[in-house]
């Protein structure tokens, strides 16, 4: 029988680790990530969480191990062996990668259809017309009026950016979605909106996701999995549900109990 593609995991790490000079930035990363899975890697200021994100996205070079990736046409391949090419070409149209503060994941100075419109135009889309009626549609379901088409990004709102960052994002299909604190510059409330947002597009579009919060609401809310970071190593993973209502590690147990601030 041919193997089902879906049954090999999408991502690989392997004994994943970076060092800045002396100091640790993380260790001994091993896992795996499924099609359509969304994990969550949690832990306190400075335990790692952005570097291990960094060395994923490829943003980052590791001193030590690998990440393997199935590509679209499923080979699997060492992410830190992949030309430049195949590098921008993951980055730009096969993953997608929202940022903290929208200002590092929005083209500030092109309008909000500029911003979804590129990366159509990053995988092919030439008509111009299509183009912008795609961009529209996106607009709409990210809820931002289609009539804010031409606007900006700076004249929106926090909350905007964010959606718009998202539409922009998920526009090419992504199979692969890098979260970092994607709602934690906003309003509570805002958050609320947002959080509710992702949750459905994830599902609707089966999207792997791999997201860096601090916030363990937002993890129960949208992960499947979970990986607890402390000081560059991974101390406890496995489902959500349970780790967050019975962590095995007294360090994760501090953590839910919010005695730690995370
Ligand atoms: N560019 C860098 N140069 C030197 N050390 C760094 C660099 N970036 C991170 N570090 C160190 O690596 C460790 C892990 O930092 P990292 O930013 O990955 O943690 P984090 O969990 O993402 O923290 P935060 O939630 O505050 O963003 C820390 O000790 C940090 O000081």
């Amino acid at each position: 029988m041919t193997a089902n593609l879906n049954d090999k995991p999408l991502l690989s790490a392997r004994n994943l680790g970076k060092h800045y000079g002396q100091r640790l930035g993380c260790r001994d990363v091993n896992f795996d990530l499924y099609e359509g899975e969304v994990l969550a890697v949690v832990g306190e200021s400075g335990s790692g969480k952005s570097t291990l994100l960094g060395l994923l996205a490829t943003e980052l070079s590791p001193t030590a191990g690998a990440v393997h990736y199935r590509m679209r046409d499923g080979e699997t391949r060492n992410l830190f062996d992949l030309s430049e090419a195949d590098r921008r070409f993951l980055l730009g149209t096969d993953w997608g990668f929202v940022r903290q503060d929208a200002r590092d994941g929005l083209r500030m100075g092109v309008s909000a259809g500029g911003n979804v419109g590129e990366r159509l135009m990053a995988v092919g889309g030439r008509h111009y017309g299509r183009i912008r009626d795609t961009a529209s549609d996106w607009l709409n379901r990210v809820e931002i009026e289609p009539e804010r088409i031409d606007d900006l990004p700076k004249s929106f709102s926090g909350g905007m950016r964010q959606r718009l960052q998202i539409a922009r994002n998920l526009v090419t299909h992504p199979r692969l979605v890098f979260m970092d604190e994607p709602t934690s510059s906003l309003d509570v409330s805002v958050q609320a909106r947002l959080l509710d947002l992702i949750r459905g597009l994830v599902s609707e579009l089966g999207l792997a996701v791999i997201i860096v919060t601090h916030d363990l609401a937002v993890a129960r809310l949208l992960s499947h999995r979970i990986m607890v970071m402390r000081q560059g190593r991974v101390i406890e993973t496995g489902l959500t549900d349970q780790v967050l209502d019975d962590p095995r590690e007294a360090y994760t147990q501090l953590l839910v109990s919010s005695v730690l601030a995370a």
